[in-house]
């Protein structure tokens, strides 16, 4: 039996609709998930999909980008979903990009919009 996928979920302000609905389409196979979110994200998805094995960490501009970051570095994470929002700017834009650095060092999937996301699950629930 393959081991559960350790999934990071995370979504900006204009992308949590987006997020929250991708997340219902793929229930079943999320289902089968470990999942940490940052805070106001996790709280979305779980409203939609209660039973989900998911943990919400701090909100994004409150360090949870990092806190991911770090779970990453620590090899706990083994994909990254992360719905961006490219037409506003946001205070914590560094913690954004620091993320970003660290799934690219550590070399897990990361989808950072729905189109891939899609391709990204499709794998893996086809498989
Ligand atoms: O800002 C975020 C990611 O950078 C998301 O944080 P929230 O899920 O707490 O809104």
């Amino acid at each position: 039996m393959t081991p559960a996928s350790r999934l990071a979920l995370i979504a900006h302000d204009e992308k949590k609709d987006d997020l929250v609905a991708f997340a219902a389409d793929h229930v079943e196979f999320l289902k089968t998930c470990h999942i940490v979110a940052t805070g106001t994200t996790g709280q979305r998805i779980l409203a939609a999909c209660p039973g989900l094995n998911l943990t919400p960490l701090k909100s994004g501009p409150l360090g949870g980008d990092q806190q991911i970051g770090a779970l990453i570095s620590e090899g706990k994470i083994d994909q990254l979903i992360f719905f961006v929002d490219p037409l506003t700017p946001m205070p914590h834009d560094v913690d954004v990009k620091a993320l970003m650095r660290l799934a690219i060092v550590y070399d897990i999937p990361m989808a950072l919009n729905r189109a891939t996301a899609e391709i990204m699950l499709e794998n893996q629930e086809n498989g």
